[in-house]
């Protein structure tokens, strides 16, 4: 059985791999569609609320109103350059790879199913008309591609 939430966070990022209007800074209203997989005891499965409980704190405290940064992104120097003089504290989302839907997708699809939740997709909205459909096997895939780069970059 499949059940279905959808939550929201804003945050502001760039894709600087990007030669056009998307490597500058700008902003979303990400919207999530989770697609849950429960067994059902008796008349309920998992609570609504069991899913809220642990994805509204983890939307607020790691997501919104964030930055989603990629580490090989010059302005995350910048910036940690700049936390580092002033003091001041910028909420960064940190990422291994280019902050585009399908890393963000992979990173949450983790992040989700390391709170005990077995996702079998996630959407992603970026905005109003584009959403990526991010399957379990596409995190599969995904996990493989990134291991092999790891053993290439290690060997
Ligand atoms: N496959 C992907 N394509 C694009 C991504 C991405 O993550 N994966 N990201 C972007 C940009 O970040 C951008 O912010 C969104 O671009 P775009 O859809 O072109 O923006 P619009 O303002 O045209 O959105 P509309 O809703 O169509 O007005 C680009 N591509």
């Amino acid at each position: 059985m499949i059940i279905q939430k959808e939550y929201k966070f804003y945050a502001a990022h760039r894709n600087e791999e990007l030669d056009d209007k998307c490597s500058n800074l700008h902003g979303h209203r990400y919207g999530l569609r989770c697609f849950f997989e429960v067994k059902r005891s008796g008349a309920l499965s998992t609570l609504f609320g069991d899913f809220d409980a642990k994805i509204d704190p983890y939307l607020k405290d790691q997501y919104d109103h964030g930055m989603l940064i990629h580490t090989g992104d010059s302005l995350y120097a910048t910036l940690q350059d700049h936390m580092q003089r002033t003091g001041e504290r910028f909420k960064l989302k940190v990422l291994d790879g280019p902050t585009s839907v399908e890393n963000l997708a992979h990173k949450m699809f983790t992040e989700i199913t390391e709170m005990g939740f077995r996702l079998q997709q996630l959407e992603v909205r970026e905005t109003d008309t584009s959403v990526v459909t991010y399957t379990r096997d596409d995190w599969d895939e995904h996990n493989r591609d990134m291991a092999a780069e790891q053993a290439a970059a290690t060997s």
